[in-house]
């Protein structure tokens, strides 16, 4: 069949599900709040939604599977959200937490141009999670600074360095020389030291305009974006994969994504934001709160995050990027729950070390280093001055995963 199933969590009285449930898939689909006397029967049998599952849960909760045929939409993400979770999205306490697509509409999404294997072969870096950090303080002041905090960070050895998300075009540091600043301190910086870092450029400003900054971006020697997707839409995340033109590795920020999915009740799941949609329409990494930091989400909805991201699928794997408030005592919990396929994330993790980034960098990789070698970091800080400072600062653990 080609069709999506929509997953839906209700909240009301035990026994009035089916009902309900009923109603929506008509109420979506061919029917009205009202009978319709004039729906044929051909056309209930073609268009309208079906209900799969009704399953309670506890006394006033029920998980219900709804498919919608291929035939009432087009096979375009602004399309199916309108069917499934549309006008129903401000009708009381329900919650999209998922929505299957059957293979011949799945295939027509583009998936990451390079997913986590083209990511890490455009870093040189296989046998470890990367290590990437953020621009930070960075508002209010001009190039030189740019410059001088993007050196610190690449001598300290991280594989990836992202604007921060609120940094947007501006007098002191425009867009365009962003990009050509930063590719020679990281050409600099190779020829130094070997290290190759990449640096993703926050690309902003008015949807109409995207494209063609995109397209200069990477004329200009641009390594990669970040975009805050959930502020434009999927459907311009898509856009800017689908250019050949444009053919630059795409970082998802999740700023926005918490208005439309954080609560247990409305919205929608954070693992269809962030994992799966995020997957289909082509972001490289997607960024997200990990369990532990500053900004936490649950444990359980940071690993289903992660499911959507990187279980084997037709899509490339989206590399999951777990962040906000991130210091290298929390590396063995990152390493435990992701294993090698992470890029851990941190921005006053790296520029708050008492020996400012470049030492932050450092113990990033002594703290990644000690957790795949089995070492306790306690241990391991015993040789490494930088991540010994980390963790008298920010406290740490033991590591607790062992080798990979
Ligand atoms: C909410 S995930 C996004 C991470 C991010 O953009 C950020 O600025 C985190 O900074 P931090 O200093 O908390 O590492
Ligand atoms: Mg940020």
């Amino acid at each position: 069949m080609s069709e999506v199933i929509a997953t839906y969590i209700l909240t009301g009285k035990s026994g009035t599900f089916e009902k309900k449930a009923e109603g929506i898939a008509l109420g979506l689909t061919v029917g009205s709040w009202t009978d319709l006397p004039l729906l044929e029967q051909e056309q209930l049998r073609k268009y309208k939604g079906m209900v799969v599952e009704v399953k309670e849960k506890g006394r006033d909760t029920a998980e219900v599977r709804i498919a919608y045929p291929s035939g009432n939409y087009s096979n375009d993400i602004p399309a199916i959200l309108t069917t499934v979770f549309g006008k129903l999205s401000l009708d009381g306490r329900v919650k999209l937490i998922d929505i299957e697509f059957s293979d011949d509409l799945k295939k027509e999404y583009p998936g990451p141009r390079f997913g986590l294997e083209g990511i890490r072969e455009k870093v040189n870096v296989f046998d470890r999670p990367l290590l990437m950090s953020i621009f930070k303080g960075v508002i209010g002041r001009d190039l030189t600074y740019l410059q001088s905090q993007l050196r610190a960070q690449a001598l300290g050895g991280v594989d990836l360095v992202k604007d921060d998300e609120i940094l947007f075009d501006n007098e002191l540091t425009p867009f365009e020389e962003r990009i050509r600043t930063g590719t020679n301190v990281l050409r600099e910086v190779f020829e130094e030291t070997g290290k190759r870092t990449l640096y993703a450029v926050n690309l902003s400003g008015r949807t109409a305009r995207l494209k063609e900054k995109a397209k200069r971006a990477r004329e200009l020697g641009a390594d990669a974006i970040l975009f805050n997707v959930f502020t434009y839409g999927l459907d311009v995340l898509q856009e800017l994969r689908e250019d050949e033109e444009i053919g630059l590795p795409i970082m998802a920020h999740p700023s926005f994504a918490g208005a439309s999915a954080a609560s247990p009740h409305y919205g929608v799941s954070y693992s269809l934001w962030l994992g799966k949609f995020l997957r289909m329409a082509g972001a490289d990494l997607s960024l997200f709160p990990s369990p532990y930091g500053s900004v936490a989400l649950d444990k359980e909805q940071v690993l289903k995050i992660r499911d959507e991201l990187i279980t084997p699928d037709v899509f490339n794997k989206t590399f999951p990027v777990p962040s906000a408030g991130i210091h290298p005592g929390l590396v063995p919990r990152l390493i435990a729950d992701f294993g090698h396929e992470c890029v851990i994330n941190a921005g006053g993790g790296v520029h708050g070390h008492p020996d400012g980034a470049e030492g932050g960098g450092k113990a990033f990789l002594q703290a990644i280093e000690a957790v795949l070698n089995g070492t306790p970091l306690a241990e391991a800080a015993a040789g490494h001055a930088e991540l010994d400072e980390a963790l008298k600062l920010w406290g740490g653990e033991a590591a607790v995963s062992g080798k990979k």
